[in-house]
């Protein structure tokens, strides 16, 4: 399943704006705090496919009966665009746990890239819903290798996976990949460049949070 966030024109459309916007996404706070907004909207979204049970909620002057969510997502990302994502999914499901990959593009002589994950920590995941958080889902091989690794901690009972701006074929790549999946994207652009970076894209979602990082 595919929900493109800014379909319905609403404030995503305004916050993806500043992202891209090269007058604008160059403070980093205001591209970080864009990046948690939507992370924000992703997880109210995801929060009403989430399993509930009826609680008592006892108030100063009586009780009621009302719902809450019954098991708690684990909430993961890649280090370390995705913090910023990250961080707004867990400001709205704030009981949720975490658990964090670290992977990087590792170019060659030739410039072409391979995926290295050198890290995960991850509390289980069995029986539990799942969020990943990476900001740009670009080819889709970051998602693939730290999603086959995250699986290996339990079978979750929902998989969701939230972009800011997705490609069209890396959507297509972790459809086929993960077809169960809930994929919840800011925005869908079509092309990606020689290098993998999806254009008209935002440039490099690291970088613009936190500095320019030297090649590896
Ligand atoms: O779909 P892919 O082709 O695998 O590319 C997407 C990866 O690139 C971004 O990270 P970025 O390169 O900005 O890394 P950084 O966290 O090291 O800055 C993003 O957060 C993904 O992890
Ligand atoms: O377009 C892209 C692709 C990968 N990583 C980014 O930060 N941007």
């Amino acid at each position: 399943m595919l929900t493109i966030l800014s379909q319905n024109f609403s404030l995503v459309n305004e916050w993806i704006n500043e992202l891209r916007n090269v007058d604008i996404q160059h403070d980093r706070m205001r591209f970080r705090r864009n990046m948690e907004r939507i992370g924000e909207i992703a997880a109210f979204e995801i929060s009403k496919g989430l399993e509930y049970k009826d609680v008592e909620i006892q108030t100063p002057l009586d009780t009621i009966k009302s719902r809450e969510i019954a098991v708690q997502p684990v909430i993961t990302t890649i280090l370390r665009a995705g913090v910023p994502l990250f961080e707004g999914i867990l400001n709205y499901l704030d009981r949720a746990d975490c658990g964090f990959v670290a992977a990087y593009r590792k170019h060659d002589a030739n410039d072409y890239f391979s995926i290295k994950q050198d890290y995960l920590t991850c509390p289980s995941i069995e029986g539990r819903p799942l969020i990943v958080a990476d900001p740009m889902l670009a080819t889709g091989a970051s998602l693939i290798e730290a999603i086959k690794d995250l699986l290996t901690n339990g079978n979750p009972t929902q998989l969701h996976i939230v972009a800011a701006i997705a490609s069209r074929q890396g959507v297509e790549t972790i459809q086929n990949a993960y077809p169960e999946a809930h994929i919840w994207v800011g925005a869908i652009d079509e092309q990606l460049t020689s290098k993998g970076y999806i254009t008209p894209g935002l440039g490099d979602a690291g970088d613009l949070s936190y500095g320019e990082k030297l090649q590896r």
